[in-house]
């Protein structure tokens, strides 16, 4: 007797486990752990994975495993092990934690058909709809308003029967080839024979005397100038023959990539790849911070790197933020290792990411660059993970499982005793004091490449220039610049902040923002009834009308949109060609490699963007950076705040004078003596660290402590307080007295989709009992949350308070 352990695609506390079923003897030996089957479970079949195979169950009476849906696992042992501890980690279902490691096509698709068992007995208006055939989907049943009570009826009488039907959605892409289907000295004579109005057929069996190999259709079509009539008429006089070839889908077909060789390393570079090197080969599992000034030469390391790993017939992966995963960025890693490069973003279609993940799981590729969910590509026998910009939140996964793509690098490499190199110009302050502390092999690498100098940072105060009467959002000093660099036709990048919301209130004469006295952060405003609260704890003042610092009456929100600086930019500078690069442009599938093309053949002299431009991105003929409004990120609602900033801003500037031409940055801001603005305007991270870090521990923050955030929704208000208010009760009395428990409060957005949201937050040191405390919590409110709509997301070590 073979079992199966399967773990189901039904998401719920209670089948949260593993199921046996009984393998069937036809199947002993197809299936194998880490695929996936279609299994009965209760009236219904649904998807499951196989996570292990045993001789014999616990349980008498099992049920058979209906199909297997793969014919090779699509999970290894490691990754179903990974997926275990990932669920645990993040307390999320198994299931969840296996789809997330998964393409989406991998997931199952279920449908329902009606088998008509006899069509005499049926009444009228089923026979109707059956119409001769003898299933039909359950779709159709619906669509065409079929009598449900009837259907029952028949079920029960044995007339019909449902059938669920498990699917996987993946999809395969065909295309049609042209061959020839005899000797070419038989299709020599048969051009003799053709007559001579022929002449489009001459010319399709001449293409193959001089080319004998098989040639898609579409190709053949083109080279010949005809059409399928003439291709039809020959397959038919049996002279030529179609096959229907798999191929892949190519999102970078059509695109030729010059190889490179590596370049020479500088003596920086050099000093900090030796010890990745040495980890590589000696095969240790150890994290490397490479913290390297912006164009200070980070790629050419991985890519050397890589190298090593491939040279020892291993493999590699390579993590950037989403944002920065640009054609440029692809096209460095495809120069050097061509064919060997899988990528995996999330601007692919669903079959284009299917296609690059099976040359991974094939193993047809030995380097995979993606975003965060790469991080899980099928590999058996990794050398290397690198995390690029390794400060980037777009890491962390905003839904169950709620990961961090480093922890899981940390696991893997671990695994396969690897080094993992987490790279930035502006570590994360976690992983910067770990290296500091020796946990991680921190890497420094402080000069541009050729000792180019950083360029220069100017910081404009919007203050002055309100004084000055001027109440445009550009400075005279931007614009006097702006001007100055499209005569020398050089070009400029603008960056504009729009990740903030306006619910902050400054006063536009000092620049005085409200915080927190307990919290040092920004109170947020709240329009329903004019308070200003600190949405993490619960402090709250009404809104004032004239500013506390210097009781100027100019004291109001903030924020504008790309469009309406485009807009204004045009009316004050008439010769700019600008390119906007926001959310709404670029939702075009390929309009970022579009809008990016426009500016690099200098079509456009203005590269006007948010956080989708400060990455990444190294144009030659950009001299001139400029940051708008600066100070929607400095006060948002998050004890990040400062760090991002900085990041921020380091990044931007990264982007001026990269090559031979200097370059020059403007920032505006109304909060010039913000140390964040002007540590980052002297690329000052060592200060920025030291300064940074005694905020955290006068305010308890992370690196010093831990943070767990518990957000509760539900539709009604009072319902969320309640819940709120319990958990924090629970939590206060089963955790120890070291930990702190903030909250409830209103989340920052008190309201989204007609939902209240509540929130309590934990600070702690070391809670070995937390994990389970929780648990218990989400089992307490498992029948609300089932039934009454209720919400309970559990996120540790938080990224996005909002
Ligand atoms: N050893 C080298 N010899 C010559 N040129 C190099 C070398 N290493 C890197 N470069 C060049 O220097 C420039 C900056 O390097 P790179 O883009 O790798 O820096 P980076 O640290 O990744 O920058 P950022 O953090 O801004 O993305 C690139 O144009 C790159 O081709
Ligand atoms: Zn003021
Ligand atoms: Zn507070």
């Amino acid at each position: 007797m073979q079992v199966a352990k399967v773990v189901v695609d039904v998401p719920t506390n209670q089948t949260n486990h593993s199921f046996d079923y009984l393998v069937p003897p036809e199947m002993v030996g197809l299936i194998k752990k880490g695929m996936r089957v279609s299994v009965p479970f209760g009236p219904r079949k649904v998807m499951g994975f196989v996570v292990n195979l045993v001789a014999e169950s616990e349980f008498d009476k099992l049920r058979k495993i209906s199909q297997v849906m793969d014919m090779t696992p699509v999970l290894t042992d490691e990754l179903l092990e990974l997926g275990k501890w990932l669920a645990e980690e993040t307390i999320s279902l198994y299931i969840q934690a296996y789809q997330a490691m998964l393409p989406q096509v991998l997931k199952a698709k279920y449908k329902k058909e009606i088998e008509a068992l006899t069509f005499e007995e049926l009444p009228k208006s089923l026979q109707k709809l059956f119409d001769g055939r003898t299933v039909i989907s359950f779709d159709e049943f619906l669509q065409r308003n079929g009598n449900y009570r009837e259907l029952h009826k028949e079920m029960k009488n044995g007339h019909v029967q449902i059938h669920y039907i498990v699917q996987s959605k993946e999809t395969i892409k065909k295309v049609s080839f042209i061959e020839p289907n005899k000797e070419l000295y038989l299709i020599e004579e048969a051009i003799q024979d053709l007559s001579k109005n022929a002449q489009k057929q001459r010319l399709v069996l001449e293409y193959f005397l001089k080319n004998n190999e098989s040639v898609e259709q579409g190709d053949l079509l083109r080279a010949c100038e005809t059409t399928t009539s003439t291709i039809q008429a020959l397959i038919k006089k049996g002279l030529l023959k179609k096959i229907e070839k798999k191929v892949y889908r190519n999102p970078y077909q059509n695109r030729e990539f010059k190889r490179t060789k590596p370049l020479p390393l500088s003596d920086q570079q050099q000093v900090a790849i030796e010890p990745i090197w040495k980890a590589i080969e000696k095969e240790q599992s150890e994290v490397f911070l490479l913290h390297g000034v912006t164009g200070s030469g980070k790629t050419e390391v991985y890519l050397q790197s890589i190298e090593k790993v491939l040279q020892k017939g291993q493999e590699a992966i390579v993590l950037v933020p989403e944002i920065a995963l640009t054609p440029q960025m692809v096209q460095r890693f495809k120069e050097r290792f061509g064919g060997e490069v899988a990528v995996l973003h999330s601007a692919l279609s669903p079959g284009e990411k299917f296609d690059e993940w099976t040359k991974i799981h094939k193993r047809e590729v030995k380097v995979v660059v993606g975003a965060r969910s790469a991080i899980f590509a099928p590999f058996e026998n990794i050398g290397i993970i690198i995390i690029d910009e390794e400060h980037e939140t777009s890491y962390k996964q905003e839904e169950q499982p709620r990961y961090h793509a480093r922890e899981v690098a940390k696991q893997r490499g671990i695994y396969h005793q690897c080094p993992v190199v987490l790279g930035s110009a502006t570590p994360l302050l976690e992983s910067y004091a770990r290296a500091k502390k020796n946990v991680y092999h921190l890497l420094e690498m402080p000069d541009r490449m050729n000792n180019q100098v950083m360029p220069p940072v100017e910081i404009v105060d919007m203050r002055e220039e309100l004084h000055a009467g001027n109440r445009t959002m550009f400075s005279k000093r931007l614009l006097g610049a702006i001007e100055e660099r499209l005569a020398k036709k050089e070009q400029v990048v603008l960056f504009l902040n729009r990740r903030g919301y306006s619910t902050f209130v400054m006063c536009r004469e000092c620049g005085d923002v409200v915080k927190c006295p307990h919290c040092d952060i920004a109170l947020t405003y709240h329009k329903s009834n004019h308070l200003l609260k600190c949405h993490y704890c619960d402090y709250q003042i009404p809104m004032m009308q004239e500013c506390e610092n210097c009781q100027s009456d100019q004291i109001r929100y903030f924020g504008t949109g790309t469009q309406k600086v485009e807009e204004a930019l045009m009316q004050v500078i008439p010769d700019a060609k600008i390119v906007r690069m926001d959310v709404d442009t670029t939702r075009r599938k390929g309009a970022h490699e579009r809008l990016l093309q426009k500016f690099q053949s200098k079509e456009a002299n203005i590269l006007l963007g948010t956080q989708m431009i400060a990455k990444g991105l190294d144009f030659e003929n950009v001299t001139l950076v400029g940051v708008l409004a600066v100070d929607a990120m400095l006060n948002l609602p998050d004890f990040r705040a400062s760090e991002k900033t900085f990041q921020l801003l380091t990044q931007v500037s990264g982007r001026a004078g990269r090559h031979q031409l200097p370059g020059e940055v403007i920032i505006q801001t109304y909060s010039k003596e913000h140390y964040s603005i002007e540590l980052a305007s002297q690329y000052n991270y060592t200060q920025f660290f030291l300064q940074e870090m005694n905020m955290r521990k006068n305010f308890h923050y992370p690196p010093y402590y831990f943070l767990t955030l518990i957000n509760v929704s539900h539709p009604n208000q009072l319902k969320v307080m309640e819940v709120t208010k319990m958990i924090s009760k629970l939590l206060y009395k089963h955790l120890t007295n070291d930990a702190t428990i903030l909250g409830p409060t209103p989340s920052p957005i008190i309201r989204i989709n007609n939902r209240y949201r509540y929130q309590c937050m934990i600070k702690y040191k070391n809670e070995p009992m937390q994990h389970e405390i929780i648990r218990k919590i989400l089992d307490y409110y498992y029948e609300d949350i089932q039934k009454n709509d209720l919400t309970i997301t559990v996120d540790f070590e938080p990224y996005q308070l909002m």
